[in-house]
């Protein structure tokens, strides 16, 4: 017998026998004390979806996310999804692990249960919450004691961690790198014992317990993704559908090659996924808090804008993909480097409120640069730029796209400066249509493209976007996971020309920028540039109107 036998009974993190002993026909019998944290209450009514005990559906692989199923995203997500529903039943109360359990013996299928806790009980003297990183001076103390406090883990959630660490995908679970009202992030190490090497990664453990999810509604009603709807007064599975939802965003925007924690594993509501920060396991600071030193830390602020509008256009182009949730708070940064993070709220551009969300996530981004003594550009040139489907989406191409931008806009005097801010304040509040069929007027606003004003409408790019776009994003998606998107999206069209969505915009004020010293003769330019597209754009328009009808048409089929 274990020596430890004694210990245990003491601490739950000491290695455990298993308390039952196989019968044959008879199942498992309990042959010792099972430790509290680890007790199912045998023969009792079948566990309610919400009850703390139920661990079925934690070793109920049906239930898990099914890494292939969903891989990047790809193939038709609607039959996934329905798959999914299938598999685990979709009627309110009924729990997902009693739909695809139910041809197995009750008896068995609560010992095969008890036998793995058992068999995971062995794992766990690694979780250990109390070796939160206490600060190293600098570190806000309160919030350590906060940390350690909060931290204090459910018992289905100690039991998925276990799993994760049995699975190998992490060999030990640290303390919490950040507490918050959603989730908590937790520090983990996977120790590769051929190579002596760690590797750190972090573990976001959604609550289950909160109700501020069912406020986060508006991210998944209207979303395709989440077209079979969801059950508002199952907490767990909303939560459960919140992870997958991040999952899942992190996945598509790490293989676009945009620096974001690498998804890792998924279980229910816990996510593993790559650690953001140093080799000893501190990490990055989040933008707010983060420090630039050197003479021209103006200038690195102004850099870190400029990249940050391209990684949105990125985001949006490349990863069909709206962050919604985009601050300060929701990056991190390095060494010159934003890591975009926290996306289980991001929606695709289709949902009915994206071009909103994309609309607040520019304003959040430029108030917090505008803090910075960042000299911004007006929300609706970045709206533009981010939805303009011509155009680059890689580095450096997006950099020289943006300080083209900033070359051509109309800026000088202070009172112009007013101007932008009316501006920003109008666009902010101007209606957005999101789908076709919201734009009521439709022959209207296309005279109005045809007579080469297209420009006014807030929309313009959307309509291009929705045109063109959709079916390259799913040949994208259908390529499946290459992690890479070679196109640089100027080929899209034949006749795309990046400066076409800026040019025509700066119609105010006088230009900057050394290329155009003469006033004048610059404006004669532009009226001469404005005048060909007018005319390209006659010709034009019928096509996209064309594509349009056919698209908007075959979305509705699907
Ligand atoms: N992969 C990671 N590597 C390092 N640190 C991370 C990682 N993911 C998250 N963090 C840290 O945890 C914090 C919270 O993460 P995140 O923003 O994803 O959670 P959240 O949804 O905002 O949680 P809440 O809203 O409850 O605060 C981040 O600000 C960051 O400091
Ligand atoms: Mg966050």
């Amino acid at each position: 017998m274990d020596p430890a036998a004694d210990a245990s009974a003491a601490s739950p993190a000491a290695p455990h026998q298993p308390p039952y002993t196989y019968t044959a026909s008879q199942g498992y019998e309990q042959t010792s004390d099972i430790p509290a944290e680890l007790r199912i209450q045998r023969g009792a009514p079948a566990p309610s979806d919400q009850a703390e005990d139920d661990f079925d559906d934690i070793f109920d692989d049906d239930a898990a996310f099914d890494d292939e199923e969903w891989a990047a995203d790809s193939g038709d997500l609607t039959k996934s999804y329905n798959r999914q529903r299938q598999l685990h039943g979709d009627e309110g109360g009924a729990t997902l692990l009693r739909a695809s359990n139910q041809q197995k013996p009750t008896a068995n299928t609560f010992a095969s249960v008890d036998d793995q806790i058992s068999a995971l009980s062995k794992h766990a003297a690694k979780i250990r919450l109390d070796s939160v990183k206490q600060d190293g001076g600098d570190k806000d103390k309160d919030k350590a004691d906060r940390a350690t406090s909060d931290q204090v883990l459910d018992q289905r959630t100690r039991m998925i961690l276990l799993q994760m660490i049995n699975r190998g995908f992490v060999s030990e679970v640290h303390g919490a790198i950040s507490t918050g009202k959603e989730a908590n992030v937790y520090g983990a190490v996977l120790h590769d014992n051929s190579t002596g090497e760690t590797t750190h990664r972090a573990i976001k453990v959604y609550k289950t317990a909160i109700l501020s999810f069912k406020d986060r509604e508006r991210y998944i009603t209207g979303e395709y993704r989440f077209k079979s709807g969801f059950d508002k007064g199952n907490n767990r599975k909303m939560v459960k559908l919140w992870a997958e939802k991040e999952f899942r965003n992190l996945r598509r925007i790490h293989n676009a090659g945009i620096l974001c924690p690498e998804p890792i594993s998924l279980k229910l509501h816990v996510l593993v996924m790559g650690f953001l920060g140093d080799r000893k396991g501190w990490a990055y600071p989040r933008l707010r808090d983060a420090t630039l030193s050197g003479d021209d830390v103006e200038q690195q602020w102004q850099k870190l804008y400029v990249q940050l509008l391209g990684l949105m256009r990125r985001i949006y182009q490349v990863c069909r993909l709206v962050h919604a949730d985009l601050s300060e708070y929701n990056i991190l940064y390095n060494a010159g480097q934003l890591y975009i993070i926290d996306v289980s709220q991001s929606v695709e551009p289709d949902h009915p409120r994206s071009l909103e969300f994309l609309r607040m996530d520019i304003k959040n981004v430029g108030d917090f640069f505008r803090r910075k003594g960042v000299d911004t550009l007006p929300d609706r040139t970045i709206f533009n730029f981010i939805t303009a489907p011509e155009g680059a989406v890689e580095e450096p191409e997006m950099t020289k796209a943006v300080e083209t931008l900033y070359e051509t806009r109309v800026v000088g005097a202070d009172e112009d400066q007013d101007q932008v801010e009316v501006d920003n304040e109008v666009f902010r509040n101007q209606y957005i249509p999101q789908t076709l069929e919201q734009v009521y007027d439709i022959e209207k606003d296309a005279q109005k493209v045809g007579k080469g004003e297209g420009n006014d409408l807030v929309y313009s790019n959307l309509l291009a976007d929705q045109v063109v776009k959709p079916n390259d994003a799913e040949k994208k998606e259908d390529d499946e996971e290459s992690g890479s998107n070679e196109e640089d999206g100027s080929g899209d069209s034949p006749d795309s020309d990046d400066s076409d969505y800026d040019e025509s915009r700066f119609e105010k004020g006088t230009p900057r920028g050394r290329r155009f010293e003469d006033k004048d003769e610059k404006k004669a330019h532009k009226e001469a540039v404005k005048e060909a597209k007018r005319e390209k754009r006659k010709d034009k328009m019928p096509k996209h109107l064309k594509k349009k009808i056919v698209s908007s048409t075959s979305r509705k089929k699907k």
